[in-house]
C-alpha cells in the first residue's frame, strides 16, 4: 500500500531527492546570475557608459573566473562537503550581484562579475557531489542531466521575467532583489542540506573509505620529501587529489568530451549567437531571440533523454557525444559554405543540434565521475568540466579575434561572421581527434569500452 509505513530505504531516497532538488535550485540561481546580463546589456551599456567590447569583457571575465576556480572548487567540495561550499558560493554570488546592482564604475562592475564567476564555479560540482552522496548510482546520470535542465530554467528566468523586472523596478532594486534571494537561499542550504545520509557514521572530510574502484595505478601516499613538507598539508593533499584524478584515463576522456561538446554551444549562447544571427545572417532581433529560446528548450528536452541513455547504456556515452559533435560540425559547415544567408530551416536545424550539446558535454562529466572513486566525484567532474570552460574560452577568443581581423580588412558583416565562425569550427576536429585517442586507450583487448565504476 502506498500509505503504509515507509522503509528506511524509502526515507533515504526521499531525502536524497530533496537534497538533489535543493542543490539543483542553487544551480538554477547560479545560471540565473551567469546569464543575467543578456537582457540587461543595453541598460548596462548606458549605466557604465561602455560599448560592446567592454560589455563582452563582463561575460569573459565571469567565464575566466569560473574556469580558473573550477578545479579548486571541485577539490573544496570533496574536502569540505557540498553544504559548506554551496553556502559560501551563494554568499559570494550575492555579494557580487549586490555590488553589480550598486556601482556605476566599469572596473567595479568587472570585479562584481568576477565574484559571480567565482561563486558559480562551485555550484555544478557541489550539486553533483550532493547527488552522488545521497542517491542510488542508477539514478545519478539522469539526475545530473535534470540538474542541467533546472539550470536552464534559471536561464529562462533571466530573459523575459528579468527584463520585465528591470523595466518595472529599475536596475538597482532588480539586481539587489536577486542578491537578497540568493542570500535567503544560502540560509535554506545551511538549514536543510546535509552532505550525506548518517553524517555521524563517517569521518567529516573523507566520506567514503578508499574503495576497490580507485585507480590501480595510483601510487601509495609515502612520506613526502623534506622540501615538500614545507608546503602546508592541505595544499599537498589538494595537489595529490588533483594528480590522482588526472591520472585516471576516464577523467581525461571526460575533459575532451566536455571540450568538444560545450565550446560551440556555449560561445553561441553566451556571446556570439545573437550577433551571428542578426548581423551575419540578416535575421531580425525577434527571430534571433526566438532561435536562442529554441536552444534553451532543446537543451531542456534532450537532457533527460541523454541522462536516461547514460543511466541504462553507459557504454554509449562516448558515441552519443561524438555523434552529436559530428552533426553540429556538419551543420555548421553547411551554414558557413551556404552562398548568401542560410535558409531559416537550416538555421533551425543548427540551433537544435547546438541545443543538444549541453547534455552531450554533461556526458563527459559523467564519464569522469564514474571513472573515479566517489570521494573524488566533484574533483573528477570539475576536471572534466574545465574542458568545457577551456573550449568555451578558446571559441569566444577565436571568434572575437577573427571578427576584429575581418572587420579591419573591411569585409562585409556576413563574410566577417562566416570567417569568424569558420575559425571556431577548427576546434571540432582537434577535440574529436584527441577524444577518440583517449577512447582507444579506454578499450579493452576485446574491443569493448571499459566501464569504470565508482565507489
Ligand atoms: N554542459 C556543460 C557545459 C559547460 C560549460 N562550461 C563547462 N562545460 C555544463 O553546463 N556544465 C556545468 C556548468 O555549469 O559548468
Amino acid at each position: 500500500m502506498a500509505n503504509g509505513p515507509r522503509s528506511p530505504h524509502d526515507r533515504t531516497l526521499r531525502r536524497g531527492l530533496l537534497m538533489w532538488a535543493l542543490g539543483s535550485s542553487v544551480y538554477l540561481v547560479a545560471i540565473f546570475h551567469r546569464t543575467s546580463l543578456g537582457v540587461a546589456s543595453g541598460l548596462a551599456g548606458r549605466r557604465f557608459r561602455i560599448g560592446p567590447a567592454e560589455l563582452s569583457m563582463f561575460t569573459v571575465q565571469q567565464l575566466v573566473a569560473a574556469a580558473a576556480l573550477q578545479l579548486p572548487a571541485g577539490v573544496l567540495v570533496d574536502r569540505f562537503g557540498p553544504r559548506k561550499t554551496l553556502t559560501v558560493a551563494l554568499l559570494v554570488m550575492a555579494v557580487g550581484q549586490a555590488a553589480f546592482a550598486s556601482t556605476h564604475s566599469f572596473p567595479l562592475g568587472l570585479a562584481a562579475r568576477t565574484l559571480l564567476g567565482l561563486g558559480d564555479a562551485a555550484t555544478f560540482v557541489g550539486v553533483l557531489r550532493l547527488t552522488t552522496s545521497w542517491c542510488p548510482e542508477r539514478r545519478i546520470a539522469l539526475l545530473v542531466q535534470l540538474t542541467s535542465v533546472l539550470g536552464m530554467a534559471g536561464n529562462l528566468i533571466s530573459t523575459v521575467p528579468l527584463r520585465m523586472t528591470l523595466e518595472r523596478l529599475g536596475w538597482t532594486p532588480a539586481f539587489l532583489g536577486a542578491a537578497l534571494l540568493t542570500t535567503a537561499m544560502a540560509g535554506v542550504v545551511v538549514g536543510v542540506v546535509r552532505d550525506r545520509p548518517h553524517v555521524a557514521a563517517r569521518t567529516p572530510n573523507r566520506p567514503a573509505p578508499p574503495s576497490a574502484s580507485r585507480d590501480r595505478t595510483e601510487p601509495p601516499r609515502d612520506e613526502p620529501p623534506a622540501s615538500a613538507r614545507r608546503t602546508p598539508t592541505w595544499l599537498r593533499e589538494m595537489r595529490a587529489d588533483i594528480s590522482a584524478v588526472r591520472r585516471v584515463r576516464g577523467t581525461r576522456l571526460g575533459f575532451w568530451m566536455c571540450f568538444t561538446g560545450a565550446f560551440s554551444f556555449m560561445a553561441f549562447s553566451l556571446l556570439w549567437g545573437f550577433p551571428f544571427l542578426t548581423r551575419g545572417q540578416g535575421l531580425s532581433a525577434a527571430a534571433a531571440g526566438r532561435l536562442l529560446m529554441l536552444l534553451v528548450v532543446v537543451n531542456m528536452t534532450i537532457g533527460p533523454v541523454f541522462g536516461q541513455i547514460a543511466a541504462t547504456r553507459p557504454g554509449s556515452r562516448v558515441r552519443v557525444n561524438v555523434t552529436t559533435s559530428a552533426i553540429v560540425a556538419a551543420l555548421w559547415a553547411c551554414v558557413l559554405v551556404w552562398p548568401g544567408p542560410a535558409p531559416l530551416p537550416l538555421l533551425i536545424l543548427l540551433v537544435t543540434a547546438l541545443g543538444m550539446c549541453g547534455p552531450s558535454s554533461m556526458l563527459g562529466a559523467d564519464v569522469a565521475r564514474t571513472s573515479n572513486p566517489g570521494d573524488r566525484a566533484a574533483t573528477a567532474a570539475a576536471m572534466a568540466n574545465t574542458g568545457g570552460h577551456a573550449g568555451t574560452l578558446a571559441a569566444v577568443a577565436l571568434v572575437g579575434a577573427a571578427l576584429n581581423v575581418a572587420e579591419a580588412l573591411g569585409f562585409t558583416d556576413r563574410t566577417t561572421y562566416t570567417v569568424a565562425f569558420a575559425v571556431q569550427w577548427t576546434l571540432f576536429p582537434i577535440g574529436v581527434r584527441i577524444l577518440l585517442r583517449h577512447t582507444g586507450k579506454l578499450r579493452t583487448s576485446d574491443g569493448q569500452e571499459t566501464q569504470p565504476t565508482r565507489a
